[in-house]
């Protein structure tokens, strides 16, 4: 942001001109946030340098629209500042740090308001807190938990967070939300930085055009939000069959696995795939069919212990010719069978259209038994493991890919020629052209057997309606992640299971088509 800054002084539009956009726009989203400015009363915590002075725009525009407002200078600004100026023209009130000695101020105002904005460090160069501002934020932090009523707004980056790894200082502002500015620190990404952040909205700061194309093209991670994944769905023709939306073929399930292979294809059907196949053992066929009325079933030869039987590899074969898309892996156990069944469905080149395909659990364990597993595989992939999974891929310890979730990713999927999904808080999807983003959900209630099942079906869905695989898998990550924001807060963070996501997918879709007319 420090380089696209100079370039648009460069380009002709000046800091000044980016702050005030950057100011307005979120005083825009705390209006909204509040439901409305007037009769609001807003605390600004105003820091030295220009996340401060964005403080100050944000205190103005609401103070405008008939909050009352007060700033609460943490630590000096300069003497001719025109911000304070501008702020205390429209009436917003000031509180000097320097002159609140024991903070009795701080905290009578900090009891009162309705919401506290956090601009007091942002993304200059970061340094521990020091003491005046690490009391503050121990103070706000405190009173915060007191009191769930208030909400704090944290303007860029939580204070206390390093814009540039995400390293948190003890005493770091807790936000309930973030407005970070333009492209989104990688502080706020990575955690523990990220777990401070609380939701993450991306606002616009008018970046010259020509600032922003370079900035798009060079910049190697992208943040999805709701516009980018829109841009990523379809139209739907009104003049359309079954046949349209594709035909996704999910092999699946062993006899202690049955919901898996159920969820998978629910996923499918909910993000709309035309037709949805689920070629799994005998026994779990006679389970899951009476609860999938919508799917076509595809019941398979089994071994004693309920898993599919290699042989089966022909009767899937066979059929792919009619399908066009694949979905490998969810529920189907780990076994020598299990593997020479993935092995002639994904390496020996018996699939001849090399379907685009998604392969999940232990469709990746069965693969890593494979030999040069990585250089056979030949259809376009999106393979989607947890940390575990990544670790069994890539004989890389756990913490080693946690640690640099972003890198381990972009690294795999250029290595292997496909797509990457790494799944967790903030789910990290690289594409084998470097391509990579990273999915802004981190969501307790997602840690539940079956909801990795849904997935697998919602990208497998994708993939057969023609979405590439590198878009099915992060627009698919993102459909997941926001219909699993809804049932959190609609059922909290316990208790949520993965089926309670199926009957939101339709309408997190619609909602974020928009009312846009369907074109023929
Ligand atoms: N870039 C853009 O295009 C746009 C940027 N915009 C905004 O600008 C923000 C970046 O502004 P910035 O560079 O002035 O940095 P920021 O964090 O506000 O303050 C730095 C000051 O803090 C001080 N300081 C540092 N650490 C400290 C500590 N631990 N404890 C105490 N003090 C500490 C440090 O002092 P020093 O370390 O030098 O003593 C220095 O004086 C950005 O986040 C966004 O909000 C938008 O308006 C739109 C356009
Ligand atoms: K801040």
């Amino acid at each position: 942001m420090q380089a696209l800054e100079a370039a648009s002084e460069t380009a002709g539009v000046s800091t000044d001109a980016l702050m005030e956009n950057a100011g307005l726009a979120c005083a825009l989203r705390i209006r909204q946030r509040m439901g409305g400015a007037a009769g609001r009363l807003v605390l600004v915590l105003v820091g030295p340098g220009n996340n401060g002075a964005d403080g100050l725009v944000v205190a103005r525009h609401l103070r405008r629209w008939g909050a009352d407002v007060c700033c609460y200078i943490v630590r000096g600004r300069p003497a001719d500042d025109p911000k304070m100026t501008d702020a205390l023209a429209y009436g917003v009130a000031v509180v000097d740090s320097s002159e609140d000695h024991g903070r009795p101020n701080l905290g009578r105002l900090l009891g009162s308001c309705h919401l506290v904005v956090d601009a007091i460090l942002g993304a200059g160069r970061y340094r521990p807190l020091d003491g005046l501002v690490g009391d503050v934020t121990v103070l706000v932090n405190s009173i915060r938990s007191d009191r769930p009523d208030l909400s704090v707004v944290a303007v860029d980056l939580p204070t206390g967070v390093n814009p540039d790894t995400g390293a948190a200082d003890p005493r770091a502002i807790v936000a309930d939300e973030t407005l970070a500015l333009c492209h989104p620190k990688h502080g706020i990404a990575n955690f523990p930085g990220a777990g401070l952040a609380g939701r993450v909205t991306v606002l616009e700061i008018g970046l010259p055009a020509v600032v922003s194309a370079a900035a798009d093209a060079d910049l190697p991670t992208e943040w999805m939000t709701p516009a980018s994944a829109r841009a990523l769905i379809a139209d739907r023709p009104l003049v359309s069959h079954k046949g349209t939306f594709g035909h996704l073929m999910i092999v699946a399930g062993s006899r202690n696995f049955v919901g898996a292979a159920s969820l998978a294809a629910q996923g499918a059907h909910r993000v709309g795939a035309g037709l949805v196949t689920l070629a799994a053992p005998d026994s779990v066929y006679r389970l899951a069919a009476s609860r999938l009325t919508e799917t076509i079933h595809l019941p398979l030869p089994e071994d004693a212990d309920g898993r599919i039987d290699p042989s089966a590899a022909d009767v899937i074969l066979e059929r792919l010719n009619n399908y066009s898309a694949l979905a490998v892996g969810c529920g189907l156990g780990l076994s020598d069978g299990t593997a020479t069944l993935i092995e002639r469905l994904l390496l020996l080149g018996e699939n001849p259209p090399a379907l685009p395909t998604v392969i999940d659990a232990d469709g990746l364990n069965n693969l890593s038994q494979c030999a040069d597993w990585d250089k056979r595989l030949r259809a376009p992939t999106v393979l989607t493991p947890h940390p575990g999974e990544m670790t069994t891929l890539t004989g890389r310890p756990t913490v080693e890919v946690q640690a640099d979730r972003l890198e381990i990713a972009s690294q795999s999927a250029k290595g292997w020629r496909q797509t990457v999904l790494l799944k967790g808080a903030h789910t990290v999807v690289a594409s084998p052209g470097g391509q990579r983003c990273i999915l802004p959900f981190a969501n307790p209630a997602l840690a539940a057997g079956g909801t990795g099942d849904v997935l697998t079906g919602v990208i497998g869905g994708l993939l057969a309606q023609g979405v590439a695989p590198y878009d099915a898998a992060r627009l698919g990550g993102f459909l997941h992640g926001t219909a699993a924001d809804r049932v959190r807060s609609q059922r909290g963070d316990a208790g949520v299971v993965a089926s309670d996501l199926l009957d939101h997918l339709p309408a997190v879709i619609a909602d974020l088509r928009g009312p846009r007319a369907t074109r023929v």
